[in-house]
């Protein structure tokens, strides 16, 4: 199962899945460039963007199709979000918050990354939790856990939250509440490289803005997971092929045809 969706006659840009994606800074602005680009790549019917302005204008200039809103305005028509990516917590206004805690209370599918892991507790509806090792501890820690055995981190958070968690690495592990977890290989260590993981939160977006009702049970939604975790590997290998370097948007520009031989399969 590609958990991926082809659009047919009946189908519009609202039908194949509207990604809202809160991601970006000032001081991290392309995160937001690489995971609006990730999400439309992978096939989203619509993406909106709630950003600063300069994170508005770099990603209208690589991407005009994207729908933008300023940080204080009413979210609204989105499938499933993507949070936090290119933020960091300690530096979040007022106005970001409440948008991040609004798209958490929603009950929406959320990808849920880097600055935002703190308010994932908040969730109302389906998460998927996408932090990488020192994340991983960092929330652990937020939330109280302490848990030495590293192989355990992954299935603790997820039990915490609830959430399913996508512990980023060489190997990633998906793990949903309850334990059940699958590990997914990277076919590349070029994607080693700075961005990736936001290029892996926007694809994630768009297939759970695709799949918005399968992913409320929670072995699905890993499987979701897990499957979108294998895509983005195919993208980066397409991208690396014959061993060369690199880069995140590399990656995205790799997913349609990740996507493609995926449904063609
Ligand atoms: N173009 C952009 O705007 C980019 C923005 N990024 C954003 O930058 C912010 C900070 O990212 P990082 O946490 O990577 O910051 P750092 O690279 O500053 O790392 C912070 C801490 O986490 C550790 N760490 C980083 N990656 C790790 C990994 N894969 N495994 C184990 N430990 C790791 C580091 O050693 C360090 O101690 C995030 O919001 C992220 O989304 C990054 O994704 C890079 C690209
Ligand atoms: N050595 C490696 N080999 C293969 N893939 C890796 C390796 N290290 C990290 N990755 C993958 O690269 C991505 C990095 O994401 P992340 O740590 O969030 O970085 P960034 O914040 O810079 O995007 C993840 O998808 C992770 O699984």
């Amino acid at each position: 199962m590609t958990w991926l969706r082809a659009p047919g006659a009946e189908d519009d840009k609202r039908s194949m899945g509207v990604v809202g994606v809160v991601t970006g800074s000032e001081r991290y602005p392309g995160a937001a460039v690489l995971g609006v680009e990730a999400a439309w790549r992978t096939g989203a019917g619509m993406v909106r963007l709630w950003a600063p302005r300069r994170v508005q204008d770099l990603v209208l200039a690589r991407r005009p199709e994207t729908v933008c809103h300023a940080l204080d305005e009413a979210p609204a028509d989105v499938r499933a979000w993507v949070l936090g990516s290119g933020q960091d917590a300690r530096e979040r206004g007022p106005a970001l918050r409440s948008l991040l805690l609004e798209a958490l209370g929603s009950g929406a599918p959320c990808v849920v990354d880097a600055g935002a892991l703190d308010l994932a507790a908040r969730h109302a509806g389906p998460v998927v939790a996408t932090p990488h090792a020192a994340e991983l501890r960092r929330s652990l820690a937020g939330l109280g856990i302490d848990e030495d055995d590293e192989r355990m981190r992954a299935a603790r958070l997820a039990d915490a939250l609830g959430a399913v968690v996508v512990e980023k690495g060489a190997a990633t592990r998906v793990v949903a509440p309850g334990g059940r977890s699958a590990t997914v290989q990277a076919p590349t260590h070029r994607l080693a490289t700075a961005g990736t993981g936001d290029v892996l939160a926007g694809l994630l977006g768009a297939m759970l803005a695709a799949r918005a009702d399968d992913a409320a049970d929670p072995a699905t939604l890993a499987r979701i997971a897990a499957a979108g975790v294998e895509l983005h590997g195919e993208a980066a290998a397409a991208a690396a092929a014959g061993g060369r370097p690199i880069t995140a948007l590399d990656v995205a520009e790799h997913l349609p045809g990740a996507v493609a031989a995926r449904l063609s399969r």
